[in-house]
């Protein structure tokens, strides 16, 4: 029987990631995934890949908890297995502070992480100028390893990875039965979506093995985030800001705001400098259209816009992305049904 064939338009972690919901949920798929860029030159591979996301609004609540628990089930899951250090995955515990307290104190994914409480009196002492904190145990996935090894697993699902940039939705319909976009930014020029714009992102790499909890600062540009091989000093929101070149200013701001919170991190090596753009969008895309290709009508399942979030709902909308292509394949087109 001829196989459907499916595209993925994108290969960073949520592109990976749906491919391979795919193409393991639906042997009777050919999935093929088209990239301009994959890892380790992907925004994904800049990440920090902490499983931590804010809240998005517009979003009902139970959506963003299916997708924040939908990629900590699956992720930890590996963590269990021997496939952890290659895939890049392990729990990371620490504490996320705050210089006010906030209106919304137990995050929507407080239940989903492991040990969530408010931190005590005597451990926010080390913080004296902050007045709130939240003590977490979650995971870190670090797509540097995590992307190479989703495209083994790809690979031995049967699916395939070609280097290729997509301009043309309607050229690309005439070879394939289902598009599924997860180009991220890329969406902006690739369907015309204005609502989806850069926010520039930069990191230091430093060497600091001993250091073992993270900190996070809310609203202070601020994070600590060990590694398995460097840890991650950040960051940067810089919206609407299309620089991928390294800006010596912001190197020193994020070691000066990271050497603040842990004074020993001065004299830490710098092993590099990295810069990634997050596609902003007000609430990410997924959702599905039918394209119309002369006289057949193509479904066109959406997934991007992830912004900061796209490690921590990786799986979780690869899922929802996965269900919106099975479903497409049993429903009519709209104009078939007339
Ligand atoms: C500094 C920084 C730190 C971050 N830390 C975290 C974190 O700790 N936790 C977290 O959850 N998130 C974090 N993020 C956010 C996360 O990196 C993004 O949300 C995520 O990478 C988005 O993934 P994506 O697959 O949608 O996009 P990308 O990784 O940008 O991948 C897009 C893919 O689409 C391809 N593409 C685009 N247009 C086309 C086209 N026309 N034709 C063919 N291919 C195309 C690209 O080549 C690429 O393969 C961070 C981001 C930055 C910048
Ligand atoms: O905010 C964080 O802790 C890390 C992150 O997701 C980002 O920089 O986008």
């Amino acid at each position: 029987m001829k196989k459907v064939q499916v595209v993925v338009i994108g290969a960073g972690v949520v592109g990976m990631s749906t491919a391979v919901c795919i193409a393991e949920a639906l042997p009777f798929c050919t999935v093929t995934v088209l990239a301009e860029k994959f890892s380790p030159d992907t925004t994904s591979d800049v990440a920090a890949g902490i499983l931590l996301p804010k809240e998005i609004q517009g979003v009902p609540l139970e959506r963003q908890q299916r997708w924040f628990k939908g990629t900590f089930d699956h992720l930890l899951a590996i963590t269990e297995s021997p496939q952890t250090s290659e895939a890049g995955v392990f729990m990371s515990s620490g504490y996320q502070i705050f210089k006010e307290v906030p209106s919304i104190t137990k995050p929507y994914w407080a239940d989903i992480v492991f040990g969530f409480r408010i931190m005590t009196d005597r451990e926010m002492k080390r913080f004296p100028n902050y007045k709130f904190g939240q003590a977490i145990t979650t995971l870190k996935c670090e797509s540097l390893r995590y992307l190479p090894w989703l495209e083994k697993r790809l690979t031995k699902a049967g699916g395939q990875m070609k280097r290729e940039k997509v301009t043309d939705l309607q050229q690309l319909a005439h070879s394939y039965d289902v598009i599924v976009n997860c180009s991220g930014l890329g969406s902006r020029s690739l369907v015309g979506d204005e609502q989806v714009y850069p926010v520039r992102g930069q990191i230091l790499k430093v060497h600091a093995p001993w250091l073992k909890h993270f900190i996070r600062v809310i609203d202070g540009n601020a994070y600590i985030y060990p590694g398995i091989d460097y840890v991650t000093l950040g960051g940067t929101q810089q919206v609407n800001d299309w620089r991928l070149e390294v800006d010596k200013d912001d190197s020193k701001g994020i070691m000066e705001r990271c050497s603040k919170l842990v004074p020993a991190l001065r004299t830490a090596q710098v092993l590099g400098e990295k810069v990634g753009l997050r596609p902003g969008r007000s609430n990410l895309r997924l959702g599905r259209e039918w394209l119309q290709v002369q006289e057949r009508q193509v479904p066109l399942v959406h997934n991007y816009g992830h912004g900061s979030w796209g490690i921590s709902l990786s799986w979780g909308s690869a899922l929802e992305a996965l269900d919106l292509v099975r479903r497409s394949l049993h429903e009519k087109p709209p104009r078939a049904r007339l």
